[in-house]
């Protein structure tokens, strides 16, 4: 704890010494906001003390005047130095969290297999959140209300030690019960954000699966489960109302009781003729200024606290290095032109079950591979290994010759067009999805559209192009999501395509649609085909077929046939 919370401080100290300037600025700004605190008070007591008693109106409205001045400037420096603080710490943070995004951005696949979803998102948004919450302008101010806080009793202590320690000895005492106040508040609203958490979850499963409550009739037991969840909420809601009931005229009081010292003790010594009525009242204000910052202290160490937990979690994603990256030397290489070739290659995802095994084969330029098998027999992982998602455990895959490690990532995905069985379409139109990654121009996307075979049905929708998909647009089957998946790949016109045909059953219709617009989009090119209808590979100039990671037979359509061995058991049992 100890140790990250220095690692924290030294990481905040070097994202903010980037506006060091600025930092002395906000900390002048803010030894003037102290300076003006003390003598707003100074002003009263002269006031009384001296200006009443001399009833020197001249003096009065000096005095009122400077007041005014001090005012306004103070209420100046406390925007600058608010503005300020806001801009070094919201530059600070959105810095992090460009670095965190764009390092997670460059982690391996295998990353993304092994890490929750929810666990990323909460590094990224609430972790962010706790580490900005810590040097919000309300943190950093407290800064500033502590520079006050050391100013003004420095002054108080040389004017009047006695009353000042006096006041100080009710700190302990205020800084204790606002501890425990925050501490209990904190767990409790902890507990009114879980029950409300699985309140709107409830609500919002209840009203995403109505026709299954009605058609089962349990609208009861539906009725019962959100009551029992509104009741947790409401009580752990009356939790917190009663901790603040009962805690805040508790710190109240303790306030007050520093009030009565000043007051009492005060009022003593004026009697004594050793204090003025003038200095009461400048005491009173003080006490304010000494008090602010002891009861924000306590929230501040649990919000460091929880930084240093997020920050740990932070540091735990930075510190995941990605082992698929560009080389040191990476080898510039010219479009494609000959072949991709695997040379026995070995795989495993994980470290002791073998997946691909001691699989060679080669696929030339504008020639068509196929691969077939039983599900699960390493088809995918194949393709995934071209693209250099994962590595090879043995083995090595070329490009033109160039093992594909000597290549930047991206001159190498670039030249590889994918169109895999479950497509991903982001939130948007269709405009965006076909045009995802390139620039293409309104002509092209429609040229685009009508090689895919989508042309026409886009042009039925009343938005076109620009219709939205998804949740709150049109809803699209699985055919017409995988043809605008390839027409994107036509605008990405890579000379490799790696094909997975679709699994999903489609009708007889759609099917055809997508064979054409898959025939339209290799004509030209070099494509690996992951075929389950056999009937669509038949002229494939060489087919491969993998059982348990290995390729145990090859040839083409009628030399397989011919050999009488699983090609033709597979091809008997889809059309016999
Ligand atoms: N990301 C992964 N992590 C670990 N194991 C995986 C991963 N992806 C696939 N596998 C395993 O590797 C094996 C080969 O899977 P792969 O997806 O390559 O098969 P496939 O031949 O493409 O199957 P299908 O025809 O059903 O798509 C399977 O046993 C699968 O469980």
């Amino acid at each position: 704890m100890q140790s990250t919370l220095n690692r924290m401080l030294r990481f905040f100290w070097q994202q903010l010494s980037v506006a060091k300037g600025k930092l002395w600025a906000i900390i002048g700004t803010l030894v003037g906001v102290s300076v003006i605190q003390y003598f707003l008070p100074r002003i009263t007591q002269i006031i009384i003390d001296q200006v009443i008693p001399k009833q020197e109106i001249g003096q009065l409205w000096f005095y009122i005047a400077l007041a005014l001045g001090l005012t306004i400037v103070l209420g100046g420096l406390n925007t600058i130095s608010t503005y300020w603080i806001g801009q070094v710490s919201q530059t600070a943070i959105s810095s992090l969290r460009d670095q965190l995004f764009s390092h997670t951005l460059k982690q391996d696949m295998a990353y993304f297999e092994t890490s929750k979803t929810g666990d990323l998102m909460v590094v990224l948004t609430s972790d962010i959140n706790m580490l900005q919450n810590l040097i919000s302008a309300n943190s950093l101010g407290l800064l500033g209300e502590m520079l006050s806080f050391v100013f003004v009793l420095i002054i108080m202590l040389a004017n009047n030690w006695a009353l000042t320690v006096m006041v100080l000895a009710t700190f302990p005492l205020l800084f204790w019960t606002n501890f425990q106040y925050t501490k209990r508040i904190r767990a409790a609203y902890r507990k009114v954000r879980t029950s409300a958490g699985k309140m709107n979850n409830e609500i919002q499963e209840t009203l995403t699966s109505v026709e299954l409550i009605k058609s089962f009739a349990t609208e009861n037991q539906t009725e019962q489960d959100f009551n029992q969840l509104n009741v947790d909420n409401r009580d752990s809601q009356i939790e917190a109302t009663k901790l603040g009931a009962v805690f805040s005229p508790v710190i109240d009081d303790i306030n007050y009781l520093g009030t009565v010292i000043i007051l009492g003790f005060g009022a003593w010594q004026v009697m004594q003729g050793a204090f003025t009525v003038g200095s009461i009242v400048a005491y009173l204000s003080y006490l304010a200024i000494l008090q602010a910052p002891v009861r924000q202290l306590t929230s501040l160490i649990q919000r460091i606290q929880q930084a240093v937990v997020s920050y740990e979690r932070i540091e735990a994603l930075t510190a995941t290095v990605p082992t698929i990256t560009d080389p040191a030397n990476p080898v510039d290489v010219a479009p494609f032109h000959q072949a991709v070739v695997l040379d026995q290659v070995d795989f495993n995802y994980s470290d002791d079950v073998p997946v691909l095994k001691n699989v060679s084969f080669e696929l030339p330029h504008e020639k068509v591979i196929a691969l077939v098998g039983s599900s699960g027999a390493g088809k995918t992982t194949i393709t995934k290994l071209i693209e250099r998602f994962y590595d090879v455990t043995s083995g090595k895959i070329t490009f033109d010759g160039t093992d594909i490690k000597q290549m930047r990532l991206k001159d190498l995905r670039q030249q590889i067009g994918v169109v895999s069985q479950d497509v991903t379409l982001l939130d948007g139109t269709i405009r965006d999805n076909i045009n995802y990654g390139s620039k293409a121009t309104e002509d092209q996307i429609w040229q685009a559209a009508e090689a895919a075979k989508i042309a026409d049905f886009i042009r039925s929708l009343p938005d076109g192009l620009d219709a939205q998909i998804g949740e709150r647009g049109i809803r699209l089957s699985g055919g017409q999501k995988q043809r605008i998946a390839i027409a994107r790949v036509f605008l990405k016109d890579a000379p490799i395509l790696i094909l997975d045909e679709a699994t999903a059953a489609l009708d007889n219709e759609s099917e055809r649609f997508i064979q054409q617009s898959f025939d339209r989009l290799m004509q030209e090119r070099t494509s690996l085909v992951i075929a389950h209808r056999l009937s669509t590979i038949q002229n494939a100039d060489e087919i491969l077929v993998v059982e348990h990671g290995e390729i145990v037979e090859r040839g083409t359509h009628a030399e397989l046939l011919a050999k009488n061995g699983r090609y033709a058991e597979l091809y008997e049992m889809q059309f016999k």
